[in-house]
């Protein structure tokens, strides 16, 4: 069996090419970065060290890499004859491996299983949005995709921390894992890899990780920010920022309860093992990482205004959450171009045109009017 994954970064060899190689797949990473690229085309194996309570080390091999920027033919050929192909390069990337996958998928024999793709990603339905890239590159035809290709969106959680200079190719994580599949797409036929979890429907799943993990994460990262931490554990160690983090998991936990039905013990349950999850003084992550592309996380259907316009629908004000906005619209990192990117839009707009553009947000949506005016103290800071 053998996989095209793209993107060989943090969650692409800590976490889907551990778990796939585990399952038995030889697994092609393709990425554009050229030195990464080189190095694990001369590596025979790399190590994944889980961190934290139970610590372990895992041998990874049976893998090739391939410069998907200077070798596009080789990674289209690959995917013509793959089982799977798998993503983990941010959901703004994904309409970049699209045409890859496109060919790929034209180019497949007719006899061959249909190819199985999973976008790994930290967005809603991600796996929705290579399809459509996918679909509209129209490198195959409609009825090519139907039939040489299921599309299954998953949500994949594990934290893996921007790795320290000198590690090579090994990369630390934290020892916990959850990879959720849609089963429906498959019809019966699902990939056996040991660790994950089938589901009919995966909605629920997805926005309880987005909106509980993701959204705790990034006001963790942001509060920290403002607090003048650096790293996630040692923010999660301040009682005020842990405070805030809190009070936002608390608004995030009544959306969730009352629109996907998970039962109030079962989600506090979840947010108080992500807390110790944060806490994880092992792990090197930083605001910085955890914060970055401060845009795609204040945009409409992400992990803060997501959740709190939907509180705003029915009727509550979600005043924690708006906090949390107020702390990531004041996100500085020279580094980050979203960071600087939003900056800028402050400073050049009126606050209702900032509030639009930033959030998505219609100037009738009755969360408008809240996040307006906590984009008015942050331009008047
Ligand atoms: N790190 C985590 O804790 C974590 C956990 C769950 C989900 N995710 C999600 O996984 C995705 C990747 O995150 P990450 O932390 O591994 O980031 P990363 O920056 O470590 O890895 C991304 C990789 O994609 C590569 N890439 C960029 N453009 C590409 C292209 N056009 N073709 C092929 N490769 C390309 C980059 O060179 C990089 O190696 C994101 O969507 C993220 O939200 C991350
Ligand atoms: O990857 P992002 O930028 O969407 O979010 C940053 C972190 O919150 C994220 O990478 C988490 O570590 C991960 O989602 C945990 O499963």
């Amino acid at each position: 069996m053998k996989t095209v994954h793209f993107g060989a970064g943090n969650i692409g060899r800590g976490f889907v090419g551990l778990l796939l190689h585990n399952a038995g797949y030889e697994i092609v990473f393709a990425d554009v970065a050229a030195a990464l690229i080189d190095q694990l085309a001369a590596a025979d194996s790399y190590q994944v060290h889980e961190v934290g309570e139970n610590p372990a080390v895992h041998t990874v091999d049976n893998f090739r890499a391939l410069n998907s920027a200077a070798a596009p033919d080789a990674v289209v050929a690959e995917i013509a004859t793959a089982d799977m192909v798998t993503t983990a390069v941010g959901p703004n990337i994904l309409k970049f491996v699209a045409p890859l996958i496109a060919r790929g998928i034209a180019a497949r024999d007719a006899g061959l299983a249909p190819l199985q793709v999973m976008a790994c990603e930290n967005a809603i339905n991600a796996t929705d949005i290579l399809e459509a890239a996918v679909r509209a590159d129209g490198a195959a035809g409609q009825a090519a995709v139907d039939s040489a290709a299921v599309f299954a969106n998953t949500a994949v959680d594990r934290i893996v921390p921007n790795q320290a200079p000198g590690q090579g190719l090994d990369v630390t994580v934290e020892t916990f894992f959850e990879w959720v599949i849609d089963k429906t797409p498959f019809r019966g036929a699902e990939p056996a890899i040991p660790g994950v979890t089938f589901v009919d429907s995966l909605g629920p799943y997805i926005e309880r990780k987005l909106f509980t993990v993701n959204t705790g994460h990034a006001s963790t990262a942001y509060f920290g920010r403002a607090a003048g931490l650096e790293k996630i554990s040692d923010a999660m160690a301040d009682p005020s920022v842990q405070a805030r983090v809190r009070a936002v998991l608390e608004e995030t936990k009544q959306l969730l309860v009352a629109k996907h039905g998970f039962a109030e013990a079962e989600q506090e349950a979840y947010v108080q093992k992500i807390l110790v999850r944060f806490a994880n003084e092992h792990l090197p992550d930083t605001v910085v990482r955890v914060g970055r592309a401060p845009l795609r996380k204040l945009s409409r259907h992400e992990r803060f205004i997501g959740p709190a316009a939907e509180l705003a629908e029915n009727g509550v004000k979600p005043a924690a959450l708006l906090e949390a906005i107020g702390a990531a619209l004041r996100f500085d990192d020279p580094g980050d171009a979203e960071a600087v990117e939003l900056a800028s839009i402050l400073a050049d707009n009126p606050a209702a045109a900032a509030t639009e553009r930033i959030t998505g947000l219609a100037p009738a949506h009755p969360l408008f009017a809240a996040v307006n005016a906590v984009v008015e103290a942050a331009q008047a800071r």
